[in-house]
């Protein structure tokens, strides 16, 4: 492995463990720029991104690397000399793209501009500044065509799409909100990159709102408020990434309340990211919440396990690595409810695998993951408390799940504890029958697949089966 696969197999660990903020803001601008008798020197380019790794993110990073090479490591970090390092500041406005978001969207971690110095033969990379500039600060990774659709997210992928194709008309604004690491933020950049590939001309801007949080500070610092203005207004799509953060900052929320208007009544297309719908973002300005309620609200719920296994087996391939379908299975019922981890984890095994020379078995998964499985195995929820959870949101009794009776009130409620068991336990079909009353497994594959297919169509179902695992994700909290 040479040191920039070294480095993006770190990231990639690291990705899971460490809050978005500092892996955007620490790690992802780093580079590591060589690694000699167990000492990794990592470059970064500013006092404060050092004092950042070293304050708080030093440990995971040795025990990542550690993990990566299969070697105790030490880590050095290292301000490396700024007039190698590309600055990508704010691209030039050539009235095709506003580009304000920093260097991390632009590319794979940055190996460029540093030298990689291990006298190993590692060259440095010239950071192809001309096409991080074309690609403006979309990640021209997240498209649509890289983005699985299942039922958890169907409807927010048509939302998207729609209003990728047509700008400026239906679902204005478009509000997504869903948990931690469900691909709000891989859509948004999807629509812009689809909204560029259809026309070039148009002004996409992607920014998260702490960015604008911080540019409308420095332009008002700096008494530059009407350059901030018309950067903000003179775009045709706005793509805003986390709005919860603009909550009870009340100049950022006027701000935004003007953007937006002039935005919408121009016929601008928003499209508003979230971890939470507007009525649960408390201390958002009532004038705001009622705004994003004008368009669609849509939701990304946790992947089914059809769409984590069809995520799996798709990044498997775009990484090349044949996994065998047993552990991607396996994979799949490790990890639930953040695709973020499930990537990281897939990167895990196949490093893993890699470095030890070991075959991708369930044991080497086993081995790769211990210690984020040790943490699930603390968190397990018992399918009987599933039963508990499903039977209380219905007013039945637990009992009349496992019963022969076959009622509506009671079939649905039953079938909908057979789909969460087989989601959120490890239980074969076999198990699930026998806890429900000794049903055949095959009553409860139907079951299974019924709720699947209905919670696509069926509004109200869906709203209830999300109701009970949120209350699941709750319990697993504890
Ligand atoms: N349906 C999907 N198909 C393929 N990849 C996905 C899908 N959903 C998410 N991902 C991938 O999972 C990772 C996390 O997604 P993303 O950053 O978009 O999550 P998020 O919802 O914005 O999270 P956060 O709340 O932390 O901002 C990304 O690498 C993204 O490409």
């Amino acid at each position: 492995m040479n040191l920039t696969h070294i480095w993006k197999t770190t990231l990639s660990a690291l990705q899971s463990q460490t809050s978005r903020h500092d892996y955007e803001a620490l790690l992802r601008p780093a580079m590591l720029l060589s690694l000699d008798n167990g000492i990794a020197r990592i470059g970064v380019s500013s006092p404060i991104q050092k004092e950042g790794l070293e304050n708080r993110l030093l440990m995971p990073l040795r025990n990542a690397l550690t993990r990566v090479v299969g070697y105790p490591v030490q880590v050095q970090v290292l301000i490396a000399n700024q007039a190698l390092r590309p600055e990508v500041t704010a691209a030039p406005r050539n009235g095709t793209h506003v580009a304000l978001e920093p260097e991390p969207f632009v590319t794979e971690p940055p190996t460029p501009a540093f030298t990689s110095g291990n006298g190993n033969g590692e060259r440095a990379v010239q950071l192809d500044l001309a096409s991080a500039m074309r690609s403006g600060m979309l990640n021209p990774r997240y498209t649509f065509a890289s983005f699985i659709v299942g039922s958890s997210n169907r409807l927010a992928h048509a939302a998207c799409l729609a209003v990728a194709d047509n700008p400026g008309q239906a679902y204005n604004p478009l509000f997504l909100y869903g948990g931690v690491g469900l691909g709000k933020t891989h859509l948004l950049h999807a629509i812009g990159n689809r909204v560029l590939d259809r026309d070039p001309e148009i002004n996409v801007l992607y920014v998260s709102s702490e960015k604008f949080t911080n540019d409308l500070i420095n332009a008002i610092r700096r008494q530059q408020t009407e350059e901030f203005r018309m950067r903000y207004r003179n775009i045709d799509v706005l793509l805003i990434d986390d709005i919860q953060f603009i909550a009870g900052k009340d100049a950022t929320q006027e701000e935004f309340f003007h953007t937006f208007n002039t935005l919408h009544s121009a016929a601008k297309h928003i499209v508003i990211s979230s971890d939470r719908p507007p009525k649960a973002i408390l201390t958002l300005e009532e004038r705001l919440r009622s705004r994003f309620e004008w368009g669609l609200i849509v939701d990304v719920q946790p992947p089914d396990l059809e769409t984590r296994t069809a995520i799996l087996r798709a990044k498997a391939e775009q990484m090349s690595v044949h996994v065998p379908d047993e552990v991607i299975d396996f994979l799949a019922h490790k990890i639930q409810s953040n695709i973020r981890e499930l990537e990281g984890s897939l990167n895990r095994v196949a490093a893993y695998a890699e470095l030890n020379r070991l075959p991708i078995t369930i044991d080497t998964a086993t081995a790769a993951l211990a210690d984020l499985l040790g943490n699930q195995r603390r968190r397990r929820i018992s399918a009987e408390a599933i039963l508990q959870i499903v039977s209380e949101h219905y007013g039945i009794e637990v009992e009349q799940l496992r019963a022969r009776n076959r009622s509506r009130h009671v079939v649905v409620p039953r079938q909908v504890a057979m789909y969460l068991l087989r989601e959120e336990t490890e239980s074969s079909l076999v198990d699930i029958g026998n806890l429900l009353g000794g049903r055949d497994h095959t009553t409860v594959m139907y079951g299974c697949e019924k709720i699947a297919e209905e919670i696509n169509t069926d509004s109200h179902l869906r709203s209830e089966v999300m109701a009970i695992r949120e209350r699941i994700q709750m319990m697993r909290g504890l």
